[in-house]
C-alpha cells in the first residue's frame, strides 16, 4: 500500500469526488460509515456507556459530527463538544444539519478552557479536531482541550484520521497532541505512523477504507510503502516446478557463531533453511563443528583454523548469497577474515551484529561493500554506524540517502521495521509483534534474508520477503500464548506456517 503526502491525500479525495461521480458530503458519508462499522466492531464497545465526540470545525470534525449522528440513533448516549467552531466547512455544516433527534445527544460548544466538561462517567471519546489538514501547532482554546483530554485516563481514546496536533508528513517540535488508544485513519495509514518517538501517541491504528479511487492512487508518485499482505503477495512466485532440485535454489553461506555464541548461528541456520534455501554451508570456529552437526543436520559445515571465532581468510566463491557477523564477536583477526569476505565476493552480503560493529568502526568499507547487500541493524547498531539523529523524520530521511549513496538496502529493525533500497524507496513492515524482541530474533532474519536472497529472486524481493515473513512467523507463533514466554526458535518454527499462508506453496 502506497504513503502518501498530505498534498496527495488531499489530492486523492479530490480525484475520487471526480471519478466516482460523488460529492464531498456523499464522500464523508462513506467515510463515517465506515468508522461506525469499525468501532462497532470492537468487542469492547459498549453501548450502554456514553460517548463524548470532541469536533473542530474542519473535516475532521465533520467526520466525528457524522459519528456521533450514527451513534445516537442507535440510541448510545452521544455528548457533542464543538471546539472554537468558527467557519466551519461546508460538509462540517452539513453533518451538523442532518444531526438526528436530540433525545441522546447533547451539544455544547467550548470557547474557552473553563468550557472543557467533566467526564465523570466512564466513557468513549472521540477526538475529532483536526485531522489532515493541520498546519500548524496547536494553540489557544484547542490546545486546553487537548491537554484535558490527554488527563482523562479512564475513557479510552479513539481519534479520527490522525491524534489531534500530530502532523501527517512530520513532527512538529514540542507541538501539543492528543494521546490515542486507537487511531482509525481514513483511506493510506500516515508517513508519521512509523516514527518511533510517536508510537504512544497514535496508538493502536487501524486503516478505514473508504473506497478511494484507484486510478488516482495509481497516479501518485511516492517512494514509502507499507509492507502489508496484497503487496508482499504480488511480489514474488515462490511455487516450485516439478523438475526442480536443490540446486535450482541456491547455495548459502553463513558465517556466524563463536565460543559462547553457537545458538547465533544455529538459529541463523535454522532459518535459512526453512526459508527454501537448496543448500547452506556455515562456517564456524573449530568448537562449533560438533555442534552445527548435530544441532543442523541439513548443513554443511566449513571449519575455521581458529578454535573460538572467526578468524580464517576463507574461499567465499561460488555461494548465491552470504550471511555474515551473528555472534562472530570481536577478536584479533576477525576485522581482517571480514574484510577478506566483502572483497573477494560480489553476491550480496547480509551483514549483522558484530559484522555492523566493525563496519561502524571502519567506515570506508562501506563503499567496498557488495552492491545490494543489505545491512540489518537494531537502532543501536543504526547509532554506533550512522551516528545519532534529531529526530526520526531526520533518521529516516538518512536511512534512504544512505541507501542511495552506498548502492545498500538498509532493514533498521523495530515495531514497522523500515526497509530502505539503492532506488530510494522505502518501505514500513505490516507484521511482527513486541513478543519479537527477544535474544536471537535478528539472527533468524539474518538467516531468512539469506536463504532468500541465495533463491535468486532478486535481492529486493528476498529483502522485503524476509522482513515481511520474520514478522509473520512472529505473529503465527504468538497464537494462543504470552508475547512474554516468546522464544527465537518459535519465529523458525512457524515460518512453513508463514510462507504458505503468504503464498499457499
Ligand atoms: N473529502 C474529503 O476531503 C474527506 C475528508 N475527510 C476528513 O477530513 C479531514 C481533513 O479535513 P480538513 O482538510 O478540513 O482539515 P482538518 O479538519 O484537519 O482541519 C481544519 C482546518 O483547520 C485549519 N487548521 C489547521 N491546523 C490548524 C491549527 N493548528 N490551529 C487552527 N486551525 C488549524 C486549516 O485551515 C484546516 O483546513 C481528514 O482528516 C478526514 O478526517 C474524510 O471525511 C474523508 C473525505
Ligand atoms: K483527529
Amino acid at each position: 500500500m502506497k504513503i502518501l503526502n498530505q498534498e496527495q491525500m488531499h489530492w486523492v479525495d479530490q480525484q475520487t469526488m471526480i471519478d466516482q461521480r460523488i460529492s464531498s458530503t456523499e464522500l464523508m458519508e462513506r467515510a463515517v460509515h465506515e468508522l461506525y462499522k469499525c468501532i462497532r466492531s470492537f468487542t469492547w464497545f459498549d453501548p450502554l456507556s456514553p460517548v463524548f465526540v470532541f469536533a473542530g470545525s474542519g473535516n475532521n470534525g465533520g467526520d466525528g459530527i457524522g459519528l456521533a449522528r450514527l451513534l445516537a440513533e442507535e440510541g448510545v448516549e452521544v455528548h457533542l463538544f464543538y471546539c472554537d467552531y468558527s467557519e466551519p466547512s461546508a460538509d462540517n455544516l452539513h453533518m451538523r444539519e442532518h444531526l438526528p433527534h436530540r433525545k441522546y445527544l447533547t451539544e455544547k460548544s467550548i470557547t474557552n478552557p473553563a468550557d472543557f466538561p467533566t467526564l465523570d462517567r466512564k466513557g468513549l471519546i472521540i477526538d475529532a479536531l483536526f485531522g489532515s489538514g493541520l498546519n500548524r501547532p496547536i494553540e489557544g482554546v484547542w490546545r486546553s482541550v487537548v491537554e484535558s483530554i490527554n488527563t482523562q485516563h479512564t475513557n479510552r481514546v479513539i481519534s479520527i484520521d490522525i491524534p489531534s496536533g500530530m502532523h501527517p508528513d512530520k513532527i512538529l517540535e514540542n507541538a501539543v497532541c492528543i494521546h490515542a488508544d486507537i487511531t482509525l485513519t481514513i483511506g493510506q495509514p500516515k508517513y508519521s505512523f512509523f516514527f518511533p518517538e510517536l508510537g504512544d501517541i497514535i496508538g493502536d491504528w487501524v486503516v478505514i477504507d473508504i473506497k478511494l479511487s484507484e486510478a488516482a492512487l495509481e497516479k501518485c508518485d511516492t517512494h514509502m510503502y507499507y509492507l502489508d499482505a496484497p503487496f508482499i503477495k504480488g511480489y514474488g512466485d515462490l511455487s516450485r516446478k516439478r523438475f526442480s532440485h536443490k540446486g535450482t535454489f541456491g547455495h548459502a553461506l553463513l558465517i556466524n557463531g563463536s565460543y559462547g555464541k553457537m545458538g547465533a548461528a544455529i538459529l541463523a541456520a535454522r532459518s535459512c533453511l526453512r526459508s527454501g534455501v537448496g543448500l547452506l554451508t556455515c562456517h564456524v570456529p573449530r568448537i562449533g563443528y560438533p555442534i552445527m552437526q548435530i544441532s543442523v543436520p541439513e548443513s554443511m559445515v566449513s571449519v575455521d583454523q581458529h578454535e573460538f571465532y572467526f578468524h580464517t581468510k576463507i574461499d567465499v566463491s561460488g555461494y548465491d548469497a552470504i550471511g555474515i557477523g551473528s555472534g562472530i564477536d570481536h577478536g584479533n583477526g576477525v576485522c581482517e577474515a571480514l574484510l577478506h569476505v566483502i572483497q573477494n565476493t560480489t553476491v550480496p552480503l547480509v551483514l549483522d551484529a558484530d559484522a555492523l560493529n566493525i563496519l561502524a568502526e571502519h567506515a570506508d568499507w562501506l563503499g567496498k561493500l557488495p552492491r545490494n547487500s543489505i545491512l540489518t541493524p537494531h537502532p543501536g547498531e543504526f547509532k554506533r554506524l550512522f551516528g545519532s539523529w534529531i529526530n526520526d523524520a531526520e533518521k529516516l530521511d538518512r536511512q534512504r540517502n544512505l541507501s542511495r549513496q552506498y548502492g545498500l538496502f538498509i532493514v533498521l529493525k523495530g515495531a514497522n521495521t523500515s526497509i530502505s533500497c539503492p532506488d530510494g524507496q522505502i518501505y514500513f513492515n505490516s507484521t511482527g509483534n513486541p513478543g519479537m524482541a527477544t535474544a536471537g530474533s535478528g539472527d533468524t532474519l539474518t538467516g531468512i534474508i539469506t536463504g532468500l536472497c541465495a533463491q535468486n529472486m532478486g535481492t529486493k524481493s528476498a529483502v522485503l520477503m524476509g522482513v515481511y515473513i520474520h514478522g509473520l512467523a512472529g505473529d503465527l507463533a504468538v497464537k494462543g500464548q504470552s508475547q512474554l514466554s516468546m522464544v527465537s526458535s518459535d519465529i523458525t518454527n512457524h515460518l512453513g506456517a508463514a510462507f504458505y499462508e503468504t503464498f499457499q506453496t
